[in-house]
């Protein structure tokens, strides 16, 4: 099968300064991906780049077999594709269903009362709290708002970056369960996670980056088991 997203010897970086030095990737319709490495590795950026948040100068990006690599942000949300950053990811002063509207602005759906409903059976925890604003909630029900708001647009690829930062383990665990919700609903997921062993036990690829380019990928499964791997990026401790 075709991917979905193909990343295809991608650079770029800030300032004329490449952060991501040559990056292939494939991620195909309704898998569940995870990118893990060292701290600065260029995983937030190279989610940002596929995103057009911050500028490639090589390489091409396409998704859904077209070439996306020129286009503005506000025109790859039409297209299916919607981001949620790793921090300041909500409108605290807005409230959770202004937050979630929100996500409708730059791809209005068609129902957009079908759509809520929809996102909110993924989240019903926020039933109750849809007057209240979002800055008031913790840690783990921000994180659901602001993939509720995500997921408002209707996206084909939804791309995470590090979804269970701060949280407990106890959310840690909620949200990868979401995660698999998400995808039954139809939407392949490309996401950076820091707790790598847990997000490659529920992924079905995993891309390891070092310094701006690829290290190893493979499934979830081989990477957990792979020595070098599990040796230098999952804390050394088997599978
Ligand atoms: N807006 C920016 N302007 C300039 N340099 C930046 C910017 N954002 C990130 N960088 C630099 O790019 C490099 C890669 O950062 P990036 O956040 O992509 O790494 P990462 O692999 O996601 O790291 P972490 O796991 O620590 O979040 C770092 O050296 C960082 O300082």
């Amino acid at each position: 099968m075709s991917a979905l997203l193909s990343v295809q010897s991608l650079v770029a970086g800030y300032g004329g300064v490449a952060i991501i030095e040559d990056i292939n990737l494939d991620v195909a319709e309704n898998e569940i991906s995870v990118i893990i490495g060292p701290n600065g590795a260029g995983k937030s950026t190279l989610l940002k780049t596929i995103f057009a948040l911050t500028a490639r100068s090589e390489g091409t990006i396409s998704f859904a077999g077209k070439d996306i690599s020129g286009l503005k942000t506000s025109q790859l949300v039409p297209l299916g594709i919607s981001m949620v950053p790793q921090s300041r990811n909500v409108f605290p002063t807005l409230t959770v269903d202004e937050n979630l509207d929100v996500g409708t602005y730059a791809a209005p759906p068609k129902d957009k009362e079908a759509v809520r409903e929809n996102v909110l059976s993924l989240f019903p925890d926020l039933r109750d709290k849809l007057g209240q604003a979002a800055g008031e909630l913790s840690g783990g029900q921000r994180q659901m708002v602001a993939m509720g708001r995500a997921l408002m647009s209707e996206p084909k690829l939804l791309l995470l970056d590090e979804p269970t930062a701060g949280l407990s383990p106890a959310y840690l665990e909620i949200i990868f369960d979401l995660l698999l919700d998400i995808r039954k609903h139809g939407v392949t997921i490309l996401m950076v996670e820091q707790n790598a062993k847990q997000a490659l036990r529920i992924a079905d690829n995993g891309h390891v980056l070092v310094s701006g380019r690829n290290f190893i990928s493979g499934s979830g499964e081989s990477l957990l088991n792979d020595d070098a791997v599990r040796r230098s990026f999952l804390g050394g401790a088997a599978a």
